[in-house]
């Protein structure tokens, strides 16, 4: 694929413009390190490096265009230098120029959101193959074209990756592409150029404080999302939450709304909530669901919505989506033989995902069942949650097990100690605090008597642990497993 650098700057605002005009590119990179003859790097000012620090070895490496916001003092001859406002901007849209654009060429819906993105649009991605269409997934477990599975390193690809992976879509087929749409991405130009048939918004609550400083700057990041939605666009949103209609105030999309509350487009009323799903009367019809608690019924309704937002067939679509599972690591339960202790496996990292996922077993568990918590929280991620969920994780359960999640660069005691000191007096002593995450669930799953609930939170899907920059195998379901057998669970 080889590209004339005039073409793919066409919608790109450029201040200046030195060496050699008439360029062919036949690649994209951020990163110095890819660069090369043919290609284009773009310095992007990161979270911890700036990449124009990293211009001389692009070039150095034969890179034969830079995309920048200030040009270096030397320039080399042979290398042509584009100065722009802004280079993760000006790579977004060259990038979707580069790809022919397909994001244009089919359906894509984002899903944005503290909670539900994940389950949101990987629902949404079994039921459009159900009904028969080829379908792209691009999600934090893994990006998907039909069931093809392509693992993926973000919740949401760098704008390069995105657009190869959309153009990949198209050339396979795929009439709709369903995509989860983080803050961070929204803030990364990540999204930028993208042609969305829609936009779903699930939820707000506390997260990822650290990268946006403040909750009004996380709200401005989601919003971002439907602000530059174009008036084809739908923009569904969640009535029943707080921040719901803030995030369609400046859209100029069509705003829909699903509710469980309230006057909206898409409603449905909770008739039951048990340990074998939902059941829902939604816009008058009675449907059992095999998805787990109210936060759920919030995510069918969203998928529900979007799907007949996109055309489909209401009926059609409450059949397909009665069958369905969720994603996972979302409340997946994993049952031990002989004493019938249902472990759950639950992607639960912020305070709102562990009280919903504690509020759900709350509702469903019989009064003779203990829950048993294990949880910890990521290193090098937003600190403040760390005293709140340990709060929580001991309020709603009857015994925790503090231990690490992802410890990072951060040393597992300093982020167990964090959590612990949001422990009220009163529940420390039905808390213990474990570092090693097996050995951690091993105890958990020695405390756990016939019957019980053993609730592992915060790494849901994850296949590995990451200490110290190395990941090493490891899979909650699996050790749980494990742990059932080897101690004749
Ligand atoms: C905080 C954040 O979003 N970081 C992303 C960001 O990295 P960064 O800004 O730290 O990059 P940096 O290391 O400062 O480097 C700046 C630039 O210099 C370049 N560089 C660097 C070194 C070098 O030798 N040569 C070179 O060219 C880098 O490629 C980069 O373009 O840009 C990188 C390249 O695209 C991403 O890989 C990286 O994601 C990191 C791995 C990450 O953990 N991101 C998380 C927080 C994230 O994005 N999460 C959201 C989901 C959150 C959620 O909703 O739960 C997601 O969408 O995945
Ligand atoms: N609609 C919802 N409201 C609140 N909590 C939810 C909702 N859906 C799922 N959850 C909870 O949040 C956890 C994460 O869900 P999911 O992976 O779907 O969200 P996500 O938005 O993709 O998260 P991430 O930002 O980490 O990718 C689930 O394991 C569940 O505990
Ligand atoms: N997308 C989130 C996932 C957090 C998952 C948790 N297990 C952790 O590692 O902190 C992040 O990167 O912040
Ligand atoms: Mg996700």
């Amino acid at each position: 694929m080889k590209h004339s650098l005039s073409t793919l700057l066409s919608g790109v605002t450029v201040r200046t413009q030195r060496g050699p005009a008439d360029v062919a590119v036949q690649g994209l990179t951020l990163d110095s390190r890819q660069a090369g003859p043919g290609l284009a790097f773009f310095a992007l000012r990161g979270a911890q490096h700036d990449g124009h620090q990293f211009i001389a070895k692009a070039v150095e490496q034969g890179a034969s265009v830079v995309v920048c916001e200030d040009l270096p003092a030397d320039l080399s001859a042979e290398t042509t230098y584009v100065q722009v406002p802004s280079s993760a901007e000006a790579m977004a849209l060259m990038a979707a120029e580069f790809y022919g654009h397909p994001s244009r060429q089919l359906k894509l819906v984002g899903v944005t959101g503290t909670n539900g993105k994940t389950t949101c649009a990987t629902v949404l991605h079994k039921l459009f193959r159900e009904l028969g269409y080829h379908v792209g997934l691009l999600s934090t477990v893994q990006n998907q074209i039909d069931e093809q599975v392509i693992p993926a390193t973000h919740t949401t690809p760098d704008a390069i990756n995105l657009n190869a992976l959309l153009a990949q879509m198209v050339k396979a087929g795929c009439t709709h592409t369903f995509m989860e749409v983080s803050s961070h991405a929204v803030v990364q130009h990540r999204i930028t150029g993208l042609h969305f048939a829609g936009g779903i918004f699930t939820n707000l609550t506390h997260d990822h404080l650290d990268y946006h400083g403040t909750f009004d700057e996380y709200l401005k990041a989601k919003k971002g999302f439907f602000d530059k939605l174009d008036k084809q666009a739908f923009a569904l949103t969640n009535a029943d939450d707080k921040r719901g209609m803030v995030m369609l105030q400046n859209t100029a999309a069509r705003r829909e709304t699903y509710s469980l509350r309230s006057l909206a487009t898409f409603r449905a009323r909770l008739i039951e909530n048990a340990v074998h799903g939902l059941h829902l009367e939604v816009d008058g019809r009675d449907v059992q669901f095999r998805l787990i608690g109210v936060f759920n019924a919030y995510n069918i309704l969203a998928v529900y919505g979007a799907a007949v937002l996109l055309g489909e067939d209401a009926t059609e679509v409450l059949t397909v989506l009665s069958g369905l599972t969720s994603a996972p690591g979302r409340f997946e339960p994993i049952v031990a033989e002989k004493t019938r202790i249902t472990g759950i496996v639950d992607y639960a990292h912020t305070p709102d995902a562990l009280e919903n996922v504690l509020s759900t077993i709350a509702q469903i568990r019989q009064p003779t069942q203990q829950v048993i918590t294990v949880v910890g929280c990521g290193g090098n991620r937003d600190a403040a949650k760390r005293p709140i969920m340990a709060n929580l994780a001991a309020q709603g359960s009857d015994r925790v097990v503090l231990t690490s999640d992802n410890p990072r660069f951060e040393d597992p005691n300093d982020i167990l100690a964090q959590m612990q000191a949001g422990v009220k007096p009163q529940d420390l002593g039905k808390v213990f605090t474990v570092p090693d995450r097996r050995e951690a669930i091993k105890m958990a799953c020695a405390l756990a008597q016939p019957g019980d609930i053993v609730l592992v939170a915060g790494k849901g899907h994850e296949s590995y642990q990451e200490i110290r920059g190395v990941r090493s195998a490891f899979d909650d379901k699996k050790v749980l497993e494990e742990m059932f057998e080897l101690l004749g669970k």
